[in-house]
């Protein structure tokens, strides 16, 4: 009786008593024989695969002499699809899909072993983890910001913004000055309009008035089209009262020939994807950089991920050759020789009007877009090492910006050549952020005091201390240097910082007291360092900014707004999918105000599959539904309500599930609900993939199933639960996916389901100083009783919902490929989890059967191999998303020389990128050869 199959078919509606024979079941008790017809019946597992082989023998014997007894059974197999009418071109795989489709019409019923042999639930004791927290918002207001008055008005009236976020009061007057900048600051924090806010301001106040013909000012380079769109839309939102400035959009989804026209049109802001962005460096000429001054790369650590550092590189180079280019024009120099000559006469007209036009110029910043300057801003909710060595080659005297709470940092590369001169002393500056609130509000002194933030403008620096890269042991001509002549970056960067990770004091205590206790002690600890730190004489390594930058990797410790409940769900595999969708069900149908969720998943094959089936199933999607009277949600509630009293009556006196009466259910057993569900990933078609993500961005609720493209940058208003269906590749996935929520001080929560397997991989988190607990997955399918209101108890409703899910999965063809291709590529994305966390994350732990069941699959592992094999779809191209640097392409443009870029250790690993990897194509369908047109023409 191990494996059993629970068969509701039953037609008569009248309820019933069913008898049951439940004395050695272990957890449910099936009938062995059905004492009536109509009732809850058990019995083997139809799809065996050995009953299926034997069937198939069987006919093969009817039908075809046997040639030889001892034959095997791929020859038997392989005679029947040679030989026999019926079989004739058709291979082993399809005879098995046919059987594994036609057994549901035959048996009405399912596999039901969905609570047995799972393996126990372990309780993970929370540890005693300080996370790190940061102000959301600063106290002071845009007003006192030394920017246009229209811009002030703007915020407030079209963007309901007045009051100043914490990164934004200390980034904002900083990158007016013109300065270099990194800047890590918590998801949801503001840091978009903490840059987007003074490139405005420096753009509008150029004088005479820039145009669109003046050359693209400005460079913002993000790594997905939808952080693209949004933050293009952030940019029309503020130069609304500066119309002369233009922003422009280059991510993906038209055609080539309409960007070209665009970019030949003018633009003052380009916003694109570097994939995008470098493909119209390779094949549009009117693109140039030559007028460059300000070079933002949002989301710095995941531009450098997934093979994408050649295009960041290539962008880079590229304003670079391009300013060097202008800066040479034999043709501008002589013109600008003549126009001396000629406007010699004027000349004390024009010393006259000098003054008054510097002094129209407020910011440094306003001087670097005229100058042959670049200013350069990175940022990033997290810093990796990559992000360091991006930040030695790109950053000139910058100045970093860390907005975490206790150890917020404003750290300035220029700090030690003002202190050459007087105190020969280096300092970070450890300050409590809110203290510096009164510096912004003087509009006529330097906007921040340098003596609490260790910021010297640029213009009191001797020429000769300027112009330092922001890491002295860094070798900047590494990025373009051939393969040859390539040495490792790494080898070079001097290591001076020896901090210890803060990986607190553990306890695996569950216990408030204990908590606490080890807070204090913490607390306690830290006072006495922060003192000690004031006596000694901190490190010279001569770079302030390069300091705490490797401070903060080193540290490698996460910062996720407080604001956002962090809790983590251990589901046994095969009861995965039905959590899932009780989860959905209780946030987004059950919850009154209505929910908005974001479920996370491994692959792009996964979402389209999940979105599908659960959609299909909840909502009764191609079902006809065929309403009853008594289903309505009062009659559900009452009834639900009468359960549970018969329920917990029921409860002491029998210990079997299937005595209680079992009406025949509605519709196979479920009643749909009313749902909204999206799904993204990247390999979508762009229209659809855009149409999405504004629908769900003004939905009051639903559910948007989706892999990592929309993990970063993404701001979603209303999104109250981030659910991480697949554990994530690192923590630092983890921060980003789960910061979709609680943004901008907003309240939020994230659910992290794990195997019994993945359990530990929490330690992982909390080392990162990331808090989760534990929920109780007692309750976890409650909620789905709503979808099944005639089952008895949560565990028949779940049993009820993965039947249907299992049977819409089994429907046809197409839905059986669908979830072999879903299971296929979760067990590939399983087995590529990078090697720091797959000890955690162990493929091996997997068990392949129970795994089948959670894709709502019947075959074996194995059955499940081969139709992979087998599905042509599954052998498609690896997603390459290196359209703009191929071998040849590079031969074929000059000024792009064949370049080695390392930026740093590649952490990712090339199988697990390869998942994601057409997450981040540039968009663009790929060049036709000009032999290809010469074959059509002769054709
Ligand atoms: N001063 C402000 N007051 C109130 N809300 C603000 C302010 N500045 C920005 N916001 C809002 O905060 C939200 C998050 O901003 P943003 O997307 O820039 O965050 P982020 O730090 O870039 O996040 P991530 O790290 O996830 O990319 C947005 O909805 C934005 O409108």
């Amino acid at each position: 009786m191990e494996d059993l199959q629970l068969n509701i078919s039953a037609v008569k509606k009248v309820k019933k008593k069913v008898d049951v024979d439940n004395k050695n079941a272990p957890e449910y008790k099936f009938m062995s024989k059905p004492k009536f017809i109509g009732k809850t019946i058990a019995r083997k597992r139809p799809q065996n695969l050995s009953q299926t082989i034997k069937k198939l023998e069987g006919e093969a014997q009817k039908k075809v002499p046997k040639p030889n007894t001892n034959v095997d059974l791929s020859t038997n197999l392989r005679d029947l699809s040679e030989n026999k009418g019926k079989y004739q071109g058709k291979n082993y795989q399809e005879l098995n899909d046919d059987l594994q489709l036609k057994q549901k019409p035959r048996s009405g019923g399912w596999i039901s072993s969905l609570f047995k042999n799972n393996p126990d639930v372990p309780r993970i004791g929370q540890r005693a983890v300080k996370p790190l927290t940061e102000k959301v918002f600063a106290g002071t207001t845009f007003t006192d910001l030394d920017i246009h008055p229209h811009s002030v008005a703007n915020l407030q009236q079209n963007l309901g913004l007045k009051e100043l976020m914490t990164v934004q009061q200390n980034a904002i007057p900083i990158i007016l000055q013109g300065r270099d900048i990194l800047i890590r600051s918590q998801t949801g924090s503001g840091k978009t309009l903490a840059y987007a806010l003074p490139i405005v301001e420096g753009l509008q106040a150029i004088r005479p008035k820039i145009n669109r013909h003046d050359g693209i000012m400005v460079v913002v380079v993000v790594p997905t089209r939808e952080l693209a769109v949004q933050t293009y839309e952030l940019f029309l939102k503020l130069v609304k009262p500066f119309t002369w400035v233009v922003p422009g959009l280059l991510s993906g989804g038209q055609k080539r020939k309409a960007e070209k026209a665009r970019l030949r049109k003018g633009l003052s802001i380009l916003v694109g994807t570097p994939g995008r962005i470098n493909d119209h460096l390779r094949h549009t000429k009117s693109l140039n950089f030559a007028k460059t001054g300000c070079l933002v790369l949002d989301e710095a650590d995941r531009l450098l991920d997934m093979g994408y550092e050649k295009d960041v590189a290539a962008i880079v180079k590229a304003i670079e050759d391009h300013k060097k280019a202008a800066t040479y024009d034999p043709m501008a120099l002589i013109k600008q020789n003549i126009k001396k000559d000629l406007t010699k006469d004027n000349a004390e007209e024009t010393i006259e009007k000098q003054p008054e036009e510097k002094n129209e110029i407020k910011h440094h910043l306003t001087e670097v877009f005229l100058s042959k300057q670049r200013q350069t801003i990175l940022l990033s909710a997290t810093l990796t090492k990559a992000v360091e060595n991006l930040a030695g080659i790109t950053l000139v005297d910058p100045v970093f910006v860390d907005t975490s709470e206790g150890r917020a940092v404003v750290a300035d590369s220029l700090k030690l050549q003002r202190d050459d001169s007087m105190l020969d002393q280096v300092n970070i500056t450890n300050m409590n952020v809110t203290s510096n609130e009164n510096n912004l509000k003087c509009k006529n002194k330097p906007v921040l005091d340098d003596k609490v933030h260790n910021i010297i403008p640029e213009d009191n620096v001797p020429e000769t201390k300027r112009g330092l890269k922001a890491f002295s042991g860094l070798n900047y001509p590494d990025l373009f240097l051939n393969d040859n002549e390539t040495q490792t970056s790494d080898s070079k960067i001097l290591n001076n910082v020896t901090n210890q990770s803060n990986v607190n004091k553990e306890s695996d205590s569950d216990s408030d007291y204990e908590y606490f206790k080890v807070q204090k002690e913490l607390a306690e600890k830290t006072k006495k360092v922060e003192s000690d730190e004031e006596d000694v004489k901190p490190s010279n390594t001569g770079n302030t900014f390069e300091e705490a930058v490797k401070t903060a990797i080193v540290e490698d410790e996460l910062i996720l707004p407080s604001t956002v409940n962090q809790t983590f769900l251990i589901v046994p595999m095969k009861l995965r999918l039905v959590t899932l969708c009780s989860l959905i069900v209780e946030h987004c149908v059950l919850n009154k105000k209505g929910g908005k969720m974001i479920v996370f998943m491994a692959t792009l094959e996964m979402v389209d599959y999940h979105s599908e089936l659960i959609e299909t199933v909840l909502c009764g999607k191609n079902v006809k539904v065929k309403k009853k009277k008594n289903s309505t949600k009062k009659s559900i509630m009452k009834k639900r309500k009468l359960e549970n009293e018969n329920d917990e009556d029921k409860s002491s006196s029998s210990s079997s599930e299937f005595e209680i009466d079992y009406e025949e259910p509605v519709e196979g057993g479920l009643v749909p609900v009313e749902l909204e569900m999206f799904s993204l990933h990247g390999s979508m078609p762009h229209e659809q993939r855009m149409e999405v993500f504004k629908q769900f961005r003004v939905a009051r609720n639903g559910v948007l199933i989706c892999t990592d493209v929309a993990a970063r940058g993404l701001d979603v208003p209303r999104v109250d639960l981030v659910l991480q269906y697949c554990a994530p590749a690192s923590a630092t996935d983890y921060v980003h996916r789960v910061g979709r929520t609680g943004r901008a001080a907003q309240v939020g929560a994230a659910v992290m389901f794990l195997l019994p397997s993945e359990a530990q991989f929490v330690r992982h988190l909390e080392q990162k100083r990331i808090r989760l607990r534990q929920s109780d997955e007692s309750k976890a399918l409650d909620a789905l009783r709503t979808v099944a209101p005639t089952a008895p108890n949560a565990a028949r409703a779940a049993i009820a919902v993965q039947a249907r899910l299992e049977n819409t999965a089994h429907t046809n063809k197409d839905w059986l490929a669908r979830a072999s291709r879903a299971y296929t590529s979760w067990v590939r994305f399983y087995s590529g989890y990078p090697r720091d966390v797959r000890q955690w994350l162990d493929a091996r732990q997997l068990h392949l059967g129970h795994a089948a069941k959670a894709f709502a699959l019947r075959d074996t592992p194995a059955a499940l191999a081969r139709r992979a094999k087998s599905d042509p779809n599954l052998k498609k191209e690896k997603p390459f998303n290196k359209l703009t640097v191929r071998d040849e392409e590079e031969r074929k443009r000059p000024g792009f020389p064949k370049m080695k870029v390392t930026f740093g250790t590649r952490i990712t690993n090339t199988q697990s990128s390869m998942h994601t990897a057409s997450e981040f194509d540039s968009g663009l369908p790929p060049l036709e050869h000009s032999y290809n047109k010469k074959k059509k023409k002769k054709i």
